[in-house]
């Protein structure tokens, strides 16, 4: 979609058209209510001053929609096919995968929710590297570092909406 056209569309039509970025309404409103943007670096800024407000509550709902690493994400709907694509890097390799599924496992119990990461130019063993190294972070880091995690796959998904 162009960006004009994202600037012209009705408030619902407009969340609609960027819904697949992340599954919190209330960011999407926003962003949808700032309309219009001059250009795509004030619709990547603007989206990203709102990302910096994400509270705990906003990431758990935004959650919902991703598919633990290394797992396909279900459904034909744009947000899987998405997750899809942006994990194609992790790859088939069996050793790998179970690792991966054995890093996951321990990731959630000890922080009670799954692990995320840009998994966008990542490959998978990097991937791995990364979650093994953030299992060592206390909560408090921890939550730093997934929310901006989310706010990279959310912004990556923006630009690429109106590229
Ligand atoms: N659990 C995840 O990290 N999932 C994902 N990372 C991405 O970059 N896309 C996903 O769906």
């Amino acid at each position: 979609m162009r960006l004009e056209t994202f600037n012209q569309l009705s408030a619902e039509q407009a969340q609609a058209a960027i819904a697949h970025c992340v599954a919190i309404p209330r960011w999407r409103q926003a962003v949808a209510a700032a309309r219009p943007y001059a250009n795509m670096a004030a619709l990547i800024a603007q989206a990203g001053a709102l990302a910096q407000q994400w509270d705990e509550a906003d990431f758990s709902q935004a959650l919902t929609a991703h598919p633990r690493i290394g797992e396909r994400a279900a459904g034909e709907e744009k947000a899987a096919a998405l997750s899809r694509r942006e994990q194609a890097a992790v790859g088939q390799d069996a050793a790998l995968q179970q690792a991966l599924r054995a890093a996951n496992l321990a990731y959630e119990e000890r922080f009670g929710h799954l692990f995320l990461i840009r998994a966008r130019g990542r490959s998978g063993e990097a991937i791995l590297a990364e979650l093994r190294r953030r299992l060592a972070n206390t909560p408090g880091e921890e939550q730093r570092e997934a929310l901006a995690q989310l706010r990279e796959i959310t912004l990556l998904r923006l630009e690429e909406s109106f590229a």
